[in-house]
């Protein structure tokens, strides 16, 4: 598949979240007006639990490199619904085992799977402009990645029940994402570096990035009439900002519902 027709419904997906979601584009999430909380007025216990969501969602995004490396490898289409199916019928079960509303857990795990997929279709964008980074090794999703994933939906179910009811949710949220900085990733500036199939890219020199441009000039930069050879080497150039951005941008929409 040209790699114009891959990376285009990215970046317009990456536009909208970060326009959506303002403070998806910041390294510094705006304040709520809050913070008249004290300290003994937070719920101490429902905080952690909501860090850990975060954290635990972090996890599951980090686990979309392998899965998108085998399935370049392999040449399985991204989209699997059977197993979108399997997995939120497992978290309808699990969510009335535990007392949790269905509709809200699994509509934070749907959020959490279209969070990964944007993850694996910025990274099968980025191998078809850049033949040096893609991966060489198909990591089994049957036996090892899909197992590893499972095993983080009870967790995550755990944390969404021990996170309910928190007061300023949306700010605990904020600051929870505050302290999940996205993975390290290659400033465009960096030499070229493999995908590593367990993890993000290796840092380059320069881990430090700021966020997209926001707005549309990411989408112009690539879709400004000029033609998709010719504008190959700006995508590239974009890419690197964009590294940064999807993993943040991803995490917004994999908790985005967690307060309900
Ligand atoms: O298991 C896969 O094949 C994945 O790509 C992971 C995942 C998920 O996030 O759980 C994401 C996309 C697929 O449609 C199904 C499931």
């Amino acid at each position: 598949m040209p790699a114009m027709t891959v990376l285009a419904p990215v970046l317009v997906t990456v536009t909208a979240l970060t326009n959506h979601f303002p403070s998806a584009a910041s390294t510094h999430p705006r304040p709520t007006d809050h913070r008249h909380l004290t300290s003994a007025q937070v719920p101490t216990n429902r905080h952690h639990a909501l860090i850990r969501f975060v954290q635990l969602s972090a996890d599951r995004l980090m686990l979309a490199h392998p899965v998108a490396a085998a399935k370049w490898i392999t040449g399985r289409p991204i989209d699997d619904p059977d197993r979108e199916r399997h997995l939120l019928t497992s978290v309808t079960e699990r969510s009335q085992r535990m007392g949790l509303d269905p509709t809200l857990t699994t509509t934070i795990f749907r959020d959490q799977i279209e969070a990964g997929k944007l993850v694996q279709r910025f990274l099968h964008a980025r191998w078809s402009l850049r033949p040096a980074e893609r991966p060489t090794h198909a990591p089994d999703l049957r036996a090892d990645i899909r197992p590893r994933l499972d095993r983080l939906t009870p967790e995550l179910l755990e944390s969404i029940s021990r996170s309910r009811t928190l007061p300023n949710c949306e700010h605990h949220l904020s600051r929870a994402l505050h302290h999940n900085p996205p993975p390290p990733h290659e400033s465009s500036s960096a030499p070229s570096a493999r995908t590593t199939v367990d993890g993000p890219p290796e840092p380059g020199p320069s881990s430090v990035a700021g966020p997209p441009a926001p707005g549309p000039s990411g989408v112009q930069a690539i879709t400004d009439g000029t033609s998709p050879t010719r504008a190959a080497p700006k995508v590239i150039h974009r890419l690197a900002a964009f590294n940064s951005a999807i993993h943040r941008v991803a995490l917004f929409r994999a908790v985005r519902s967690v307060c309900g």
